[in-house]
């Protein structure tokens, strides 16, 4: 019996077998599915062609077209259709060169990564399971499918796959495995950049990490990784509190942390990161400094956005410093006198009205971080008329 979010899902397979197609759901939503775990998700597999899944679903996206994937939407979800397969030399070690569509599920679930990721379900919730991929959940083992150096020379990101599946599910990595991505790590070197960025986000984020961690350190690829490469220890000393890091902005404040000499801009550059991962680690790295300053005070509430609260503490908690609740920092934000300078009972035009003789400049914004300061603390009240009299005793210092 399928249960959610596979029935919603359904009507596509029914469509796509009414037209005389197979389809399966495939991969990750399986294993979690039959691990009791979210589902992320779905992914379908198919012996139809993209061309056809575009003539009999109104709304595709042809995505990935020449490596047979396409996304049907449904329901206003997106789903990844992808013809059966197998891929020809990965020549660059990143794009399959050549893609072969089949129409035997058998040997496109041969061409996947790991046994737990090899499981297909169909529509009535029956699971076929050529690899044991069973077998493995059970036993809490990553293996490949077949020969692993084949598995991991075809791709890899297979290797950093291993280590963050190993992260997430807290699961070993069986032996000859694990061999097998000694002997093909080198390979790593080659691999789109961003491509490790996410696997990695998701090897800090898993709720094993220290297992993951654990196999990063024992497989030691620091020198295929930029900045690890240079600073190696980095990657050994990582601390024995740490916890799970829900974003990369996360990771990248407390490696900023541990080594300041690394910026977080040259991070940023290396590890090919977004803009908001970068504001999210320079917002972190600011907000631990002044605390460590200063400890858990009204201004650190107050700058720190609240989206990064939870990241703040995950921090904190890693660098196993101070053990502060979130709750406390959201009590202090709540009993904050204003939220934002635009809450200030006053403007940088009220000031240059009250100094017509002085010409706009620098001066104006410091005035006014000074009297945020001073509301924030409690110290002046937000009104215009306090906030007036305090500047009568504070005047810009400008001669
Ligand atoms: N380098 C890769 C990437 C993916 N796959 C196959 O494609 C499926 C879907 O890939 P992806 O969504 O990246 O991984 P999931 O296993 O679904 O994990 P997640 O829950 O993170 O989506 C995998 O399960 C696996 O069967 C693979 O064999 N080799
Ligand atoms: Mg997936």
């Amino acid at each position: 019996m399928l249960t959610e979010p596979f029935l919603t899902a359904k009507p596509i397979l029914e469509h796509i077998e009414k037209h005389h197609h197979q389809a399966y759901f495939v991969g990750g939503c399986v294993r979690d599915f039959l691990l009791k775990r979210p589902i992320g998700d779905i992914d379908i597999t198919t012996s139809a062609t993209p061309d056809q899944i575009q003539k009999i679903f109104p709304k595709v996206i042809p995505v990935g077209i020449e490596h047979g994937t396409v996304v049907v939407r449904h329901e206003h979800q997106s789903y990844e259709v992808t013809t059966f397969r197998v891929d020809g030399d990965y020549i660059d070690k990143r794009h399959p060169d050549s893609v072969t569509f089949i129409d035997n599920i058998d040997k496109d679930l041969e061409r996947r990564d790991f046994t737990i990721n090899a499981l297909a379900m169909n529509i009535k919730g029956e699971i076929l399971d050529l690899f044991n991929g069973r077998s493995d959940l059970k036993a809490k083992v990553i293996r490949t499918v077949g020969n692993g150096e084949s598995r991991f020379s075809e791709d890899a990101l297979r290797i950093i796959r291993a280590l963050r599946f190993s992260s997430q599910l807290g699961f070993k990595i069986e032996d000859s495995t694990f061999d097998a991505m000694i002997h093909v790590k080198k390979e790593i070197e080659s691999l789109a950049m961003e491509r490790i960025t996410n696997e990695f986000t998701k090897l800090f984020s898993g709720s094993y990490v220290h297992l993951g961690i654990h196999y990063l350190q024992k497989l030691e690829i620091h020198q295929y990784l930029p900045v690890f490469r240079e600073h190696p220890e980095l990657m050994y000393n990582l601390p024995k509190s740490l916890q799970p890091l829900k974003s990369f902005g996360e990771v990248i404040a407390l490696l900023h942390i541990l080594k300041p000499e690394v910026s977080i801009l040259s991070w940023m550059s290396a590890w090919k990161c977004s803009n908001k991962i970068k504001q999210e680690a320079i917002q972190l790295a600011g907000a631990y400094a002044y605390f460590k300053k200063n400890g858990l005070d009204p201004l650190l509430a107050y700058r720190l956005k609240e989206e990064y609260y939870d990241g703040f503490i995950r921090l904190l908690n890693s660098l196993s410093l101070y053990t502060i609740q979130l709750q406390q920092l959201i009590n202090i934000q709540e009993q904050l006198p204003i939220q934002k300078s635009k809450d200030l009972s006053i403007n940088g035009n009220d000031l240059m009205a009250l100094f017509p003789n002085i010409k706009g400049g620098p001066w104006l914004k410091q005035m006014l971080i000074m009297i945020e300061k001073e509301v924030i603390f409690g110290r002046l009240q937000n009104t215009e008329y306090d906030i007036k009299e305090w500047i009568k005793w504070n005047p810009p210092e400008i001669n």
